[in-house]
């Protein structure tokens, strides 16, 4: 069971949800003066956390940027964005901060003219005039928040861009100024922040690729939305989550029962291989071997069969008949097994594109099913995504954006909304679609999308994904009879992924993850934490 605090962290809202969760809380008899004035209290109180820390020695990596007592250059738009932004201003006026203002709006709302008003009343320096500016510390983005709608046109385009050039750390309130709340597209321009105080509920741009060189490092501020208003407001659309570490380490097939063996604790049939692509058959096992699953066979072609034995020796390797190329042409299981008798089957990585009847085979069984790679580049060419929805078990696509595209060529630009991109992916194949990136989205064919909202550029690297790959089946294989939805396995296994690339990366910078190294950090992701 999660708390009130993990469910709120894992939610995410577009700008007319959030709108209509406040409209309750307003309507419920929340002053909206009130709210302002709490919310950005938080938001003082984060930034003054930022720089006082640094005396302290607290929170080191987040505050490093500021240093005690920075002058703050406060950027303050016309709604109530710029609201948030004023009450900053005071509360840090206040505090012993050497602060100003800075407006480049005639028109403003009424809440915010009048936190105008009193800023100006107590001396704080407001300047309308970009050349006006003094120097500061950093600064504080209240320009727009998620009722910016329209793209930015000078001269508060070129104020942004003059801004960036500053190279100061930015602090953006709720959003990077520029940025689109559900797509995370740059309308026009957008404030490069250093850090992100999204507010209340995560934004759903924030979680999206385009948007991830604006955000710099996000943090929730919780400010007690109730609950049930964000249940009654998202109670009857399709839910967009993030993945928290509690809702991966409880889906992971721990602890095991005391009385089990091998074959009960899932039994994966991976296909991958050939002669041109023989490391990512290993990549593939090697992640598999991650995912702890009870007995791991590999079908390879044959003259791969030793070079995979030599590397998993707990393995049962399969050598097939091979094309001309060097693909699997056929695959030949051992005596009195058939597809049916593996809990799972993953399917793709370097198989080549000769080995079509392959994914024919699979794509026929009535086995959960991973595809990805080639798998995926075979069923684009073979065109039979449609009969995906009559198979009697689970199908999961991972593809990267240009398999993405290849695979689903009508659905809208897989780059510019990839949250829509991938639920419309899965409601049209009924797969389950996880499509990979910075910010990995998983959806199932109802809509329902997971988001992994931590990662690594350090997994942008030849492999990576084969390890996903196999991390993936084995932990599906794990569970295949358990009631867990697919899509929860999968978004852990995304999350498991790229969690050990992170913890890679701490130790070995983000030059050190090779795909066999990633493989080796899954396992110390979760000891000690499940
Ligand atoms: N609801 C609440 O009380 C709470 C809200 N909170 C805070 O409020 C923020 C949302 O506030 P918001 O709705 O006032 O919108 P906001 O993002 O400030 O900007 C909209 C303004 O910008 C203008 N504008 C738009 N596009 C433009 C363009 N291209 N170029 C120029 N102008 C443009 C637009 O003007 P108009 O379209 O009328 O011309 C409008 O005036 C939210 O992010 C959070 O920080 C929290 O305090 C919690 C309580
Ligand atoms: N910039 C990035 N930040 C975080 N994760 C990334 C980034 N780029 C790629 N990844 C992850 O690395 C993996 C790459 O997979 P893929 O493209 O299939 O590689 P390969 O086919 O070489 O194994 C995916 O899991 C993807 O989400
Ligand atoms: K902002």
């Amino acid at each position: 069971m999660l708390t009130k605090k993990e469910s709120i962290s894992q939610v995410i809202v577009t700008a007319a949800q959030m709108r209509e969760i406040e409209g309750r809380i307003f309507a419920a008899g929340m002053p909206v003066p009130a709210l302002m004035e709490k919310v950005a209290g938080l938001i003082a109180s984060r930034i003054q956390d930022f720089s006082s820390n640094f005396e302290q020695g607290r929170q080191r990596e987040q505050v490093r940027i500021l240093p005690p007592f920075p002058c703050v250059g406060i950027l303050v738009g016309p709604g109530h964005n710029g609201g948030d932004a004023l009450v900053v201003a005071r509360e840090l006026h206040f505090r012993g901060y050497a602060v100003w203002v800075y407006l480049p709006f005639d028109k403003l709302k009424e809440l915010t003219s009048q936190h105008l008003q009193y800023a100006q009343s107590i001396g704080i320096p407001c300047y309308g005039e970009i050349e006006q500016l003094p120097d500061c510390d950093v600064l504080v983005d209240g320009l727009f928040g998620f009722g910016l709608e329209r793209t930015i046109t000078d001269p508060i385009a070129s104020v942004i861009n003059q801004l960036n050039e500053w190279n100061k750390p930015i602090i953006s309130i709720d959003l990077p100024s520029g940025l689109h709340t559900d797509t995370g597209e740059v309308l026009g321009t957008a404030i490069r922040a250093t850090y992100t105080l999204c507010l209340g509920l995560w934004k759903q741009g924030l979680l999206q690729d385009q948007a991830l060189d604006y955000v710099g490092k996000a943090e929730l501020i919780d400010f007690d939305i109730p609950w049930a208003d964000v249940q009654a407001v998202l109670e009857d659309v399709p839910k967009v989550k993030r993945i928290t570490p509690a809702t991966a380490l409880s889906t992971l097939p721990l602890p095991r029962p005391p009385v089990t063996h091998k074959y009960k604790e899932g039994h994966l049939l991976l296909i991958c291989g050939s002669r041109r692509y023989a490391g990512g058959a290993i990549l593939t096992a090697l992640g598999a071997r991650g995912s702890g699953v009870g007995m791991l066979s590999i079908a390879v072609p044959e003259s791969l069969k030793q070079l995979l034995v030599s590397h998993l020796p707990e393995a049962l390797v399969i050598g097939c008949p091979e094309t001309e190329s060097g693909a699997i042409a056929q695959l030949q299981l051992p005596e009195k097994t058939e597809l049916s008798s593996f809990s799972a089957i993953a399917c793709g990585p370097g198989l080549t594109k000769d080995a079509t009847s392959i994914v024919e085979e699979v794509l026929a069984s009535d086995r959960p099913l991973v595809l990805d790679a080639d798998g995926l580049n075979i069923l684009a060419q073979l065109g039979t995504i449609p009969t995906l929805q009559q198979r009697p078990a689970v199908t999961v696509l991972t593809p990267h954006t240009g398999e993405f595209q290849r695979l689903f060529p009508d659905v809208a630009d897989a780059k510019h909304d990839r949250v829509k991109a991938v639920q419309e992916a899965a409601t049209q194949s009924g797969a389950v679609v996880l499509l990979k990136g910075a910010r990995t989205a998983i959806a199932n064919p109802q809509g329902s999308v997971w988001i992994n909202p931590e990662s690594t550029p350090a997994l942008a690297r030849g492999g990576s994904g084969d390890v996903l790959t196999g991390l993936l089946g084995g932990l599906l294989a794990q569970v295949a009879n358990k009631e867990i939805p697919v899509e929860d396995i999968v978004a852990t296994a995304a999350w498991w992924h790229g969690q050990a690339g992170i913890l890679a990366a701490s130790e070995r910078t983000e030059l050190g993850v090779d795909a066999f190294t990633l493989s080796q950090y899954l396992l110390k992701v979760i000891v000690g934490r499940s």
